[in-house]
């Protein structure tokens, strides 16, 4: 475990606990008669790369667009550092960046555009935007395609212009819907490199995904959600126990149904109809 800073250890000396990146109580969210998330209380540390795994349809886009003011709760609260989401969505917006699911873009603006866009919007300084705007070009890969549209980027380069609107403000926790899905190996590795710079300055990370050994390699703190609940949340090494990677304890902990196709689909395999 890294050293504790002094600041953690003088609120450890008064009994109070460090200040968490995000803190639910007892949130749900129906829509209609389906139950998308069921009463979860999680509390995620601030200063940590966190991923949020479930399977198809287990709640983590309604919970991370519960926490980040674009979805309202049916009941429960939710803090991030330290702040009511719903009292004043705007305070908390100002403080964290977000890169959610599909995320729909001013398309006929260029990636530079869109920057400056966002950076104005945030009500950063131009000189500080532009330079700011050059760099994360530059960092992702993306100073060749500064001018073109985005209705002309690939997926891959449509995920990192929204990471660096999601960044361009400096956020103190950074929430990201699958940022690695449809990205090919070398964006995700340039994305990984971004995130880990930021998560090395004291800020935190928090996404979701579906690939294990993703998450078994990046993150250090993992919450389990299956069927809009939470199986499991701690530290990475914890949740993993003695499972023989997080994949085999993902798959115990939301209790897998894998010999179904098994028998069920005894005429599938090629050949005879
Ligand atoms: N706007 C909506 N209207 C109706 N049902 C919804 C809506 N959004 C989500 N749901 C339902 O809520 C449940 C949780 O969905 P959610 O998108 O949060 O899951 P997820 O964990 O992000 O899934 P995936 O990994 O497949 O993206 C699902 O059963 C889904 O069908």
């Amino acid at each position: 475990m890294a050293a504790e800073g002094p600041v953690a250890a003088e609120e450890r000396a008064a009994g109070e606990e460090p200040e968490a990146a995000v803190r639910i109580r007892s949130l749900w969210k129906r829509f209609g008669e389906q139950i998308a998330v069921a009463g979860i209380d999680l509390t995620l540390p601030a200063g940590r790369f966190i991923g949020l795994v479930g399977p198809n349809g287990a709640g983590k886009t309604t919970t991370l667009s519960m926490i980040t003011g674009l979805l309202r709760p049916d009941q429960g609260t939710v803090e991030v550092v330290g702040r009511d989401v719903w009292s004043d969505p705007a305070d908390v917006k100002s403080r964290i960046g977000v890169l959610p699911e599909g995320l729909r873009m001013f398309e006929r603006l260029s990636g530079r555009e869109l920057l400056t866009y966002t950076g104005r919007l945030r009500g950063l300084p131009t000189a500080e935007v532009d330079k700011r705007a050059a760099q994360l070009l530059d960092v992702l890969g993306l100073s060749g395609s500064q001018h073109k549209l985005v209705v002309d980027y690939s997926t891959g380069m449509r995920k990192k212009i929204g990471l660096a609107c999601a960044l361009l403000h400096n956020p103190e926790v950074l929430f990201l819907d699958e940022p690695f899905e449809g990205v090919d190996p070398v964006s995700a590795q340039t994305i990984r490199k971004v995130l880990e710079r930021y998560t090395a300055s004291g800020a935190t990370v928090v996404f979701s995904s579906h690939v294990m050994e993703l998450v078994e390699s990046l993150c250090d703190w993992v919450a389990v959600l299956a069927a809009g609940r939470i199986r499991a949340q701690g530290p990475l090494d914890e949740v993993r126990g003695d499972a023989p990677s997080l994949q085999a304890a993902f798959l115990e902990l939301v209790g897998v149904r894998g010999d179904d196709a098994e028998t069920s689909l005894d005429w599938l395999g090629g050949g005879t109809r």
